[in-house]
């Protein structure tokens, strides 16, 4: 790849240049910066997950949404101090609003941290509730985020080189515990076309979305405008977090982004992938050469969401702004003492 094309207003990133020799991997790494510095965004394709990996993936989601209530109940995130599980349709809020779409959280599978001396945030460790009338649903997402996590270690060492640093700058801020999540979310269709998910930044590193074919309803802010992201078959769109922008001074930037409701009658289903770091590491933040430190911004000053450079605080936070009702139930200590 020499050009990164531009499909519906993003650029179209063809990680498979990596494979090839070192100009194409250097203007895939050209083309990354560029895009996350100017947009944040962007459609990616040669990532080698197969297409039958992914049809496997929504058809297994598709499955879990049509389980009978009681079985999705049955491991709902409120039973679960780790944030994990299953959230009704309504049972979350972006932006203080009630967001359209049910999910199912499934993250790192570990085992709790029981010192009763580790910060709060270590309690968003632990296990996933996995629903017992379809196993496979553990097999099949245990196996996308193997994949997700591959494709994604080698783009956090491709921006490294991008912005001139090492390759490896990033590697130990995830180490052998990243704070990986995968969602699965379907969102109703509605006659307002209102608040699937609300307007937001991700407040880790680095997000790979896959959205089911052929849906619109993702909208990425773009000089004061909402642009349009309908998904291209088979590619991730990719936008990275708050703790990437803080990283790099704002050089490279962490973009707002909302789901409008489907109509009515349709669905539509997503499966975010959220690759950020092991949650009581801090992430360094790099020093840009001349050329591009001119051309950073500052890291974005929000007094209502104040980032910190370890992950665990801004995962914690936002956990329980998202989920008050879960915060209520197992970390009753923490509301009360949120200022
Ligand atoms: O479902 C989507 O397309 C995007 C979801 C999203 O932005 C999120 O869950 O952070
Ligand atoms: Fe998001």
């Amino acid at each position: 790849m020499t050009h990164a094309p531009v499909s519906a207003s993003l650029p179209v990133l063809d990680m498979s240049a990596l494979d090839g020799d070192e100009a194409s991997a250097q203007a895939f790494r050209d083309a990354l910066r560029t895009a996350t510095h100017d947009v944040g965004f962007f459609h990616l394709v040669g990532h080698g997950i197969p297409d039958e990996v992914t049809a496997r993936a929504f058809a297994t989601a598709e499955r879990f949404f049509a389980l009978p209530a009681e079985d999705k109940q049955g491991v709902e995130m409120l039973r679960s101090p780790h944030f994990r599980g299953y959230t009704r349709t309504g049972g979350e809020l972006t932006g203080g609003r009630v967001d359209w779409r049910e999910q199912i959280d499934l993250g790192a599978e570990r085992a709790p941290v029981d010192d009763p001396a580790a910060p709060a945030y270590m309690r968003l460790e632990g296990p996933n509730p996995w629903p017992a009338a379809q196993p496979e649903l553990r097999t099949v997402f245990l196996d996308w985020e193997q994949r997700c996590s591959a494709v994604a270690r080698r783009l956090m060492r491709s921006w490294a080189l991008s912005l001139g640093s090492p390759a490896d700058v990033f590697d130990d801020t995830f180490g052998d515990r990243p704070s990986t999540l995968i969602k699965l979310v379907r969102y109703p269709g509605r006659e307002d076309r209102g608040q699937g998910v609300g307007a937001h930044n991700d407040p880790g590193v680095l997000t790979l979305l896959m959205v089911e074919p052929g849906k619109a309803g993702l909208q990425v802010e773009h000089d004061g405008a909402w642009l349009d992201v309908p998904a291209l078959p088979g590619a991730f769109v990719v936008n990275i977090g708050e703790l990437l922008e803080f990283a790099t001074d704002g050089y490279l930037r962490a973009t707002r982004h909302r789901v409008v409701s489907p109509p009515p009658g349709e669905t539509r289903l997503s499966i975010p992938f959220f690759f950020n770091p092991a949650l009581d590491s801090t992430v360094p933040r790099i020093t840009l050469p001349p050329a591009l430190a001119d051309h950073a911004r500052g890291v974005t000053q929000d007094p209502d969401n104040v980032i910190s450079g370890t992950f665990g605080d801004n995962l914690l936070k936002a956990r329980l702004r998202a989920h008050p009702d879960v915060a209520a139930v197992h970390h009753a200590d923490l509301v009360r003492s949120a200022p």
